[in-house]
């Protein structure tokens, strides 16, 4: 790893999907700000991060990514910002229990607020006006003045996230992460909605194991809060150098915008900007890896971002889609693995499913969520590496954006609640039932663990005591 680059090395480099701002000198004050404020997460909790996926890629845990596909300002209140970790906190129960590995908790979450279209502009009732890139750059009204991009919300990035990550560490330590909570709102979820009671068998065991832990006086504080990081792509070049700082304890740069950064699929390129930004800090890095992407390109990128091979620095995400997703990602993992490598994998079963519906909605089928996971789980079943995790668009909310699921949502009830800023996202219930489904999947015995902890031998018989019969 070498030093950070500056500003302007970065963006004489091809970069994709950056805001077009007009005022240099705005620009240029704006980071001013953003240089002088404190760090949003701190170098040892990247690191700590780090060696939790380390531990995902040995094969001892699993990781949940998930949360928004685009976080709005307006989005960032107290019962927003709740609902999503209750649904994320439930999900990571459920998957904990079924494991029997220790589940890495990380939220699309106090940051994810920039967005790769793929056009640049959008044309309603024959207007043209630019696309909305996400509250980052500019706002979702179809207005030239709302659409225009504007540097002073790099500073509210800043904000926004600095108050979504406050409320997320009072909830993560205040109580509302008690695993008897999370399982009563799991328990709700299997007894109290349609078709969840196919779930209640697995719901019922969290049940007993929890007053089983309870009879035995088992009460440490690790049944009452959790580890919790946050992440987001790092697509905004000049919001993300502004934010990268020098850890005081190792002189490393550090990007202290999130804990986990990741590299989209649009903007992966080796000879890019982003790729060189990512190269130069230590956070753990997330690759997007879609359909186009063959074992050579995956091998390029974790040379170029990790060429020392350190254990947690590198996560693939593949996302290549459900129809796909067994004919491609074999020769990925493959490929990368017979490197001698061991990232992490993880599978985004969202981006690589979305269509449009007749009525006109954006959309994604529960369906399709889930043949992907399952063939993520089949093809590392099949070449014996360890599925590391699911990284999942999702809110608390009974929005109706993906068809399907539990409650069988139809195109025709989409336009009830389709509230997203971007792409459809999964509501409370599908999540649950995805965690559900995983969870059976993870203990179905297809899926073999390489961190089984050893079983202790029993004590030692004392020379002279009686034998059992
Ligand atoms: O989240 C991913 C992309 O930003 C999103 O899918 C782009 O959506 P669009 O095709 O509507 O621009
Ligand atoms: C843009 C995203 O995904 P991808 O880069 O995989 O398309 C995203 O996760 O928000």
């Amino acid at each position: 790893m070498s030093s950070l680059p500056s500003l302007s090395a970065l963006k004489s480099l091809p970069a994709k999907h950056q805001p077009d701002y007009a005022d240099a000198d705005e620009v240029a004050a704006v980071l001013d700000k953003l240089r002088a404020l404190p760090p949003l997460v701190f170098a040892g909790e990247v690191d700590s991060l780090r060696d939790n996926l380390a531990s995902v890629a040995r094969g001892e845990a699993f990781v949940l990514q998930g949360g928004d596909c685009a976080e709005t300002f307006e989005g960032v209140t107290a019962d927003n910002v709740s609902r999503k970790l209750r649904v994320l906190l439930s999900m990571a129960s459920v998957m904990t229990y079924a494991a029997q590995v220790p589940v890495v908790k990380i939220g699309r979450i106090a940051g994810q607020y920039a967005k790769p279209r793929s056009k640049p502009t959008e044309v309603r009732d024959g207007v043209e006006l630019p696309s909305y890139l996400g509250d980052a750059i500019n706002g979702i009204d179809f207005t030239p003045e709302a659409r225009r991009h504007d540097p002073a919300r790099l500073l509210e990035i800043y904000h926004s996230s600095a108050a979504t990550l406050n409320l997320v560490r009072a909830f993560v330590t205040g109580g509302f992460a008690d695993l008897r909570s999370v399982h009563s709102w799991n328990a709700n979820f299997a007894r109290h909605t349609n078709a969840g009671e196919k779930y209640l068998q697995l719901a019922e065991g969290i049940e007993s194991a929890l007053a089983f832990m309870e009879a035995c006086g088992v009460d440490d504080a690790s049944l009452r809060t959790v580890d919790f990081f946050a992440s987001h792509e790092g697509l905004l070049l000049e919001y993300e150098h502004a934010l990268t700082r020098i850890d005081s304890r190792s002189d490393l740069p550090y990007d202290t915008s999130g804990h986990m950064i990741w590299i989209g699929e649009r903007t992966r390129q080796l000879d890019g900007a982003h790729v060189e930004l990512m190269r130069n800090i230590r956070n753990p890095i997330g690759i997007k890896l879609g359909p186009t992407a063959s074992a050579a390109d995956a091998v390029a990128i974790a040379d170029r971002l990790d060429p020392e091979r350190e254990p947690g620095r590198i996560t693939f995400i593949t996302r290549v889609g459900a129809s796909q997703v067994r004919e491609l990602l074999p020769a990925i993992i493959e490929g990368v693995e017979k490197t001698g490598r061991k990232p992490t994998w993880i599978c985004d079963p969202m981006h690589g499913n979305t269509f449009a519906t007749s009525n006109g909605y954006k959309t994604r089928s529960f369906t399709d969520v889930v043949e992907e996971v399952n063939g993520f789980f089949d093809v590392h079943h099949q070449l014996g590496t360890w599925p590391g995790g699911v990284h999942v668009e999702l809110t608390g909310e009974d929005v109706t954006e993906c068809v399907g699921g539990v409650d069988e949502i139809d195109e025709v009830d989409l336009s009830q609640r389709y509230e997203t800023a971007c792409d459809p996202r999964l509501n409370r219930n599908q999540s649950l039932e995805l965690a559900f489904l995983i969870a059976q999947r993870l203990s179905d015995g297809r899926i073999e663990r390489s961190g089984k902890l050893p079983v202790p031998a029993p004590p030692p018989v004392a020379v002279g005591a009686n034998l059992p019969d």
